[in-house]
């Protein structure tokens, strides 16, 4: 089985063709491969399929099987590999996902794609599935206590859900033993995204993130746009802002006439490879 390894800002996925590859249980291959020691290594799995309703569609997974519904990072990267892998000629292109189909345009030089801006879609403040709220109620700015300390949360949905807590310091946080404690917070029976953030100022924040079924990665490109959202209606930024994560910097834009949040970032391929036959599911 052919597959690409890529990478957006480090957040890293496998992509396999699913015009040519056929993957039969796509969850247990996701745990499979995403291992960083027995497999290639990732942050988890996309799948880039034909679509009835777009141009193509991308299936998602993180490195723990679970289904994604949308990926920032992943779809820029999913741009990147039909432009330069030759699926496609068009530079302006759609993509379906669990959340609905976005759009896509793409920067090229020399032939490769080398930046893409994602129209990301509405974000969403009532928060789904959000335990301790009323019917109608946003999460903004909402205590919920976690480890035995209290914290306040903003919730976005950008088709996959987010909560974003500020911090004077990131640097030294201990994700490791907070992150899976929001993620698994009773709070959220589909489990959370959960951003770390210190605002810089009007213009630039700083962010890491706990992914839901990946851990702490480089970058998330959902999450950098619920952040934008979180900041500006928290009177802490303008609409567009530059989000700087481990991985490198996003451009993320919230455009309040059209009620839709853009993002911008490059895309990288790592390697091209082979996965061998015995170890296919
Ligand atoms: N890294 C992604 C988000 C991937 C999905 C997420 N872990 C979830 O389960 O919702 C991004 O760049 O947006």
């Amino acid at each position: 089985m052919k597959f690409t390894k890529m990478q957006g800002l480090g957040n890293d996925y496998v992509y396999i063709n699913g015009f040519i590859e056929k993957i039969g249980n796509p969850a247990e291959l996701a745990v499979k491969i995403s291992d960083r020691h027995f497999g290639i290594g990732s942050d988890g799995l996309i799948l880039i399929n034909p679509s009835s309703v777009a141009d193509f569609e991308m299936e998602m997974y993180n490195a723990d099987g679970s289904r994604g519904e949308m990926c920032g990072n992943g779809i820029r990267c999913v741009a990147k590999y039909v432009y330069d892998y030759g699926l496609i000629d068009k530079t302006q292109i759609s993509v379906e996902t669990l959340s609905g189909i976005k759009y896509l345009v793409l920067t090229v030089e020399n032939q490769k794609v080398v930046q893409v801006r994602v129209d990301m879609g509405k974000p969403e403040l009532k928060p789904d599935r959000i335990p301790i709220l009323a019917e109608g109620e946003t999460v903004i700015n909402v205590p919920i206590e976690v480890d035995g300390r209290e914290y306040k949360m903003t919730g976005v949905s950008m088709g996959n859900p987010h909560v974003v807590i500020y911090m004077d310091d990131i640097q030294h946080l201990d994700i490791e033993r907070i992150g899976p404690k929001f993620e698994n917070h009773e709070c959220f029976p589909n489990r959370i995204n959960t951003e770390f953030v210190k605002v810089l100022d009007r213009n630039t924040v700083e962010m890491r993130v706990w992914e839901r079924g990946s851990g702490e990665t480089l970058a998330c490109g959902t999450g950098a746009c619920a952040v934008a959202v979180a900041c500006v209606l928290g009177g802490l930024t303008e609409e567009k802002i530059t989000v700087r994560l481990l991985g490198g910097d996003l451009f993320i834009e919230w455009d309040w006439e059209k009620d839709t949040v853009y993002m911008t970032g490059p895309a990288e391929v790592v390697f091209d490879g082979e996965w061998k036959e015995e170890k296919d599911v």
